[in-house]
């Protein structure tokens, strides 16, 4: 059993990160070494334990009475509990610390946000202090209280000395600029996968959640007109600080894109996947073009979340961003699948030495507050 002032004098802790995204298809976890002074992080394991079906689903149609969200609030503290054994099972360590952001399921840009999964069924589990409820707080300094992860870019990035965009390709794409060993600024940019994913529960009749490898997109073409109206949406087009979710490019998004498209033939759905695949990368480059290129060239592209694993949207990326090179996280050490994961265990470290870790510049907060709550035993 460790209490917070303990682990707060522990000058090493090995620390699990847990995070659910917008894509909803499972719990990250990852567990690591932090060192305070120095600072340094080093990634222990990693591991996606997807969602049950049942609770997937349920969240998945986001609609919810009082009743519900507290069920959820529940089941998914316990899902994550559950997850976090379930690695450990595998890479047996004692814990000291443990960052967990739950779900959102609900953001509304510097108005609301709401991450369910409590705490405490952690912390009575694993017997140290948790962090969670990160984004609030810097809603309540005026910010969006998202992006989060750009603090964790600089931390992990920064050594580089070079200027550089971390992109992260979940259920949206966001990404960071990482200069002078600082975050300068931080986008969202659009969907990655999310507006992919539904087409594909739509076109595969549920049997199948993802177009795996690009298999789908690299079998259409681009159609122009459906770009247009893609990079027409309103959010393309907003200045930042910008944070986007399921409310701007969720199911609604979804079915007003196939009223618009029509497609009838398995070759117009083809089609679709490859014109959505594009216009990721073209919103992407697009926000850099924009709002990053004007005040800083970079030298590279360094790549993380699902979207690593599609062909077709990362050989996009190479040909739009040419002749900046784009990598993948992988090539300095850490995991593409658990960034997310990875940057709430670095966040709740740093929180129970009380620094802030809130971006204002990226989040349009007042100022920097300490980001996330403990739950002590
Ligand atoms: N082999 C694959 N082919 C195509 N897409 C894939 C593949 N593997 C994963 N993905 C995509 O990656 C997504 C999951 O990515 P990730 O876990 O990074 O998202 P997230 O963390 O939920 O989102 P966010 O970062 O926006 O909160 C899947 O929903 C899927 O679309
Ligand atoms: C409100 C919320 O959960 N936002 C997520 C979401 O997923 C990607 C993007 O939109 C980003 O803004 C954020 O997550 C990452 C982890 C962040 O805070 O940096």
């Amino acid at each position: 059993m460790w209490q917070l002032t303990e682990v707060q004098r522990l000058k090493t802790r090995i620390v699990a990160g847990l995070m659910s995204g917008t894509s909803m298809d499972g719990i990250d976890v990852c567990i690591c070494e932090i060192q305070t002074d120095p600072w340094q992080c080093c990634w222990l394991t990693a591991q996606t334990i997807p969602y049950s079906e049942g609770l997937r689903f349920s969240l998945s149609q986001s609609q919810g009475n009082l009743a519900q969200i507290a069920h959820w609030h529940r089941q998914i503290g316990e899902a994550f509990a559950e997850a976090l054994a379930t690695v450990l099972a595998d890479f047996p360590t004692e814990l000291h610390l443990i960052g967990s952001h739950g779900q959102t399921v609900y953001h509304e840009h510097q108005k609301t946000t709401l991450q369910l999964g409590e705490a405490a069924f952690l912390a009575e589990r694993f017997g140290c202090p948790v962090v969670s409820d990160f984004r609030i707080h810097d809603v309540a300094v005026g910010g969006s209280g998202a992006p989060l992860v750009p603090y964790v870019d600089a931390r992990l990035f920064g050594h580089l000395q070079r200027s550089l965009l971390a992109l992260n390709l979940g259920g949206i794409a966001n990404f960071t600029l990482v200069a002078d060993g600082q975050a300068i600024t931080a986008l969202d940019c659009g969907p990655a996968n999310m507006v992919l994913d539904e087409l594909a529960r739509l076109f595969s009749r549920g049997k199948t959640q993802i177009d795996r490898n690009g298999y789908w997109a690299g079998q259409g073409r681009v159609r122009r007109e459906w770009l247009e109206y893609l990079m027409n949406h309103y959010f393309i087009h907003q200045p930042p600080p910008k944070s986007a979710g399921r409310e701007q490019f969720g199911g609604l998004f979804v079915q007003e894109l196939i009223n618009h498209t029509n497609p009838g033939s398995t070759t117009s759905w083809y089609d679709l996947f490859a014109t959505v695949t594009h216009f990721t990368a073209v919103a992407i480059f697009d926000h850099y073009q924009t709002w990053i290129k004007p005040q800083q060239e970079i030298t590279e592209v360094i790549v993380s979340g699902g979207g690593v694993h599609n062909p077709i949207l990362m050989q996009e990326l190479a040909q739009i961003f040419h002749p900046i090179p784009i990598s993948t996280s992988a090539k300095y050490g850490i995991n593409p699948d658990s960034k997310e994961a990875l940057a709430f265990a670095i966040l709740a470290s740093e929180r129970i030495d009380g620094k802030p870790t809130n971006i204002p510049a990226v989040t349009g907060a007042k100022r920097p507050v300490l980001l996330g709550k403990i739950t002590e035993l």
